[in-house]
């Protein structure tokens, strides 16, 4: 690959992972950094890390009280050490356990005092997978190569995923069941998502759809374009991707409320210092200070939606009390008896954590400000009272004319004591007297990088007790004015929602119109044409206990110009009939998974009677229902359909399975395989063939993925998988899909 070629691919990739790249070219050598520059440098002198000194950050940090005096040297220096490179998840453990595991621990267990690579211990099922290599290491070290290889495949096909582990924790307390509504406000780049979407299809039966559904959604499109396609590689029929201000999530009828919330809130980020260390150059206390009041916002929208008895885990990977402990306080504030920290100190109990602050201050262009009052006039549409402690807020309200009921405000009556913290004063967390109702014990975790090698990250678990009484979205502040629940649709005790048919009716004439209403967003449409349905089921032989009808939308309002259709579980299908009803009030990006395309390719099209073929998304979904068009290709057969991607029926090594191929009717076969006239071509893109083809390799002979490209063959009748963002894939079956009688085992022979 040429250097022109990998600055691309690096500028994508650090695109997708929404970031500068890390590291910059330097002429001058001079070298201002701690450890980073230390591992770094050592063979590359050209390449400079970032400066990771930010004085306005320490000093925040060490008045705030994060960690006590003593811990404070620790802390910083973990934070400048860079993150280990891996985290990944998902699927391949069996290999990291049997193979990995073992030869790296052999190899370079002496180099190291933990193993290479373990299972994070307090992740479920170890799904969850850490190395201590940095990326440096893994492009240096010989030894690894092979490791590092095997983890950049997987993770250019989507069978892993790079999570920084503490960013796996917060989907973990929510406790996903498979029937769970579940809302991910902030959800893009989508590695949370997927873990919600993995946690419901695993707790549901193999075989079945969830009756469950995720809805994603994000504010940016580009970045919800990144969410599909990390979520594609899920295959779930029961998500649903949207486009919106989280602050503004429109009521759909009081009929989709969620059982389930994630308010993975935009933050200033700076528990993220290891793996983003430009932000030591960036930060200042400004940001969080900015991001508190969109912060509330997001997380009372989010209380609003959620259903009564539901939980809504709020998260940040900022260690800001503004934005983390003072949102907190607020939002209960708010909501007075109709929500409740949880205690969950009993779960995940291997997940080393601490309680979060109990008193902070606020600071604003240099000032440290004790309380409220503190702040200047002109400062006080910026700097809010919420972003203070509630023992300062109480004490300001209390001596005020604030018209805000005493008993709104936590802990007003615990507050002397800390009166009499002076300003400088460093508050640790474990401050004696400082027990304010709002900080339940176990409720609040936060982790700190040196506890066990990670980002730091804040997380707060909430059950809804009570509908939101409408005053909760009305602050007592100089706020935004869009906190009023009427202009944003607000769902508080009185659910904006349709009431009854007559509504439903207008909208209804209406529908036309309102599906051009979001500009750029293709309307999603029910497919109903019973003809393609028909045609469809019975060329691939699909067995009636597999529902299509029903199941089915496309992203074109003209049947005849279908292009792909998309598969959708019933509880979405039930959401989009709602949104319908409601004139489109959501924003759909994406939704199910794409399980038929038009066939492409002249020949196939002129010639097949059906004039669809089965994505490879749809496949695993759809692979125990079919009775027709499936044949099963020998080990030798298979690799050289993917290598050679296309070969004559003739020219098999298993002459049986030649004829029987050419004995099908004319079109598209499973798996993946697509019948010529004369020949068999590969339907799957040479990525995928070379993920499959090391599958076998690993499988079948315990060797190292194929280095080899899959060569591409003859053009004849060779179609590549079309690239598209929209739609998703999934590896159940459905609500009323009945057990299927027979497993065909394609997707499994390589698994
Ligand atoms: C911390 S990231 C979320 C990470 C994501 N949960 C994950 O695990 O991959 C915050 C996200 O919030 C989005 N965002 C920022 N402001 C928003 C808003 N007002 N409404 C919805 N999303 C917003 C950003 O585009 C960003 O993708």
């Amino acid at each position: 690959m040429g250097r022109g070629q990998k600055r691309g691919r690096t500028q994508r990739k650090h695109f997708k992972e929404n970031r500068e790249n890390l590291w910059k070219y330097s002429n001058d050598g001079d070298n201002r950094a701690g450890d980073v520059a230390s591992q770094s440098n050592s063979h590359n002198p050209s390449w400079e890390p970032f400066n990771t000194e930010n004085q306005a950050f320490e000093e925040y940090y060490k008045e705030q009280g994060i960690v006590s005096e003593e811990e404070w040297s620790k802390f910083i220096s973990f934070l400048r050490k860079p993150l280990p490179a891996w985290s990944v998840y998902k699927d391949i453990q069996s290999q990291l356990e049997n193979d990995f595991s073992k030869s790296l621990e052999a190899d370079l267990g002496h180099e190291y005092e933990t193993e290479p690579i373990r299972p994070l211990a307090w992740y479920p099922g170890n799904l969850a997978w850490h190395s201590n290599f940095s990326r440096m290491q893994l492009r240096k070290n010989q030894t690894l190569e092979r490791f590092h290889e095997f983890l950049k495949l997987e993770n250019e096909i989507g069978n892993i995923t790079r999570q920084e582990a503490v960013s796996m924790v917060p989907p973990l307390f929510l406790d996903i069941l498979p029937d769970h509504h579940v809302l991910d406000m902030c959800a893009a780049p989508g590695s949370k998502t997927f873990q919600l979407l993995e946690m419901m299809h695993q707790s549901s039966n193999v075989g079945l759809l969830p009756n469950g559904l995720v809805i994603a959604n994000d504010v940016d499109v580009q970045r919800c374009n990144l969410l599909i396609h990390q979520t594609r590689r899920m295959c779930s029929a029961n998500l649903i991707v949207t486009n919106h201000e989280a602050q503004h999530f429109p009521a759909v009828t009081n009929q989709l409320l969620f059982d389930r919330v994630l308010c993975d809130v935009p933050c200033s980020g700076d528990g993220t210092l290891r793996k983003a260390p430009d932000i030591w150059r960036k930060w200042n206390s400004g940001m969080g200070n900015g991001l508190h009041r969109l912060q509330v916002q997001i997380a009372m929208r989010g209380l609003a939606l959620l259903k009564v008895g539901g939980r809504m885990v709020y998260s940040t990977c900022s260690m800001n009390p503004v934005e983390n402990e003072a949102v907190i306080a607020e939002i209960l504030r708010r909501c007075g008896s109709t929500a409740e920290l949880v205690d969950v100190s009993g779960e995940l109990p291997q997940l080393i954590r601490r309680q979060g602050l109990k008193n902070w201050k606020v600071r604003d262009r240099g000032l440290w400000l004790h309380s409220y009052e503190d702040v200047p006039p002109a400062r006080k549409g910026v700097i809010l009272q919420s972003m203070f402690s509630p023992a300062q807020s109480s004490e300001d309200l209390g001596s005020s004319s604030s018209d805000v009921p005493v008993d709104t405000i936590l802990a007003a009556d615990t507050v002397e004591e800390e009166n009499g913290t002076s300003r400088s004063q460093t508050v640790s967390s474990d401050n004696p007297g400082s027990e304010y109702d709002f900080l339940v014990d176990g409720a609040i975790l936060t982790d700190i990088p040196h506890d066990q090698n990670n980002g730091a990250f804040f997380i707060a678990v909430l059950r809804k007790l009570a509908p939101l009484q409408d005053g909760s979205f009305q602050n007592n502040h100089p706020w935004a004015p869009d906190d009023d629940p009427q202009k944003t649709n607000n769902v508080g005790s009185k659910p904006l929602h349709l009431e009854g048919e007559k509504e439903s009716g207008n909208v209804a004439k209406s529908g036309l119109q309102i599906q051009g209403k979001w500009r750029g967003v293709d309307p999603v449409v029910l497919f109903e044409d019973e003809d393609v349905i028909k045609t469809i089921r019975t060329f691939y032989g699909i067995d009636t206990s597999f529902p299509l009808e029903g199941h089915l939308v496309t992203r074109n309002t003209d049947s005849s110009r279908v292009k792909r259709i998309y598969y959708i579980s019933k509880s979405v299908h039930n959401v989009v009939k709602l949104n319908f009803k409601v004139g489109q009030a959501l924003k759909i990006t994406s939704l199910g998974l794409k399980i038929f395309e038009r066939q492409t390719s002249k020949e196939t099209y002129a010639s097949s009677s059906c004039a669809f073929r089965i994505s490879s998304e749809g496949l695993p979904l759809l692979l125990p229902y079919i009775r027709k068009q499936i044949i099963h290709a020998s080990l030798a057969d298979f690799e050289n359909l993917l290598k050679y991607r296309n070969i004559k029926f003739s020219e098999f090594i298993d002459v049986y399975f030649g004829q029987k191929a050419s004995n099908l009717a004319f079109g598209c076969c499973v798996v993946v395989l697509n019948k010529g006239k004369t020949n068999l071509s590969a339907m799957v893109s040479p990525v995928d063939s070379q993920e499959l083809l090391a599958r076998l390799s690993f499988k079948h002979k315990g060797s190292a993925p194929v280095e080899e490209k899959a060569e591409t063959g003859s053009e004849e009748n060779v179609e590549e998988v079309p690239e598209d963002v929209e739609g998703n894939g999934e590896s159940g079956d459905g609500d009323q899909v009945k057990e299927p009688e027979e497993q065909h085992d394609c997707a499994g022979m390589f698994q």
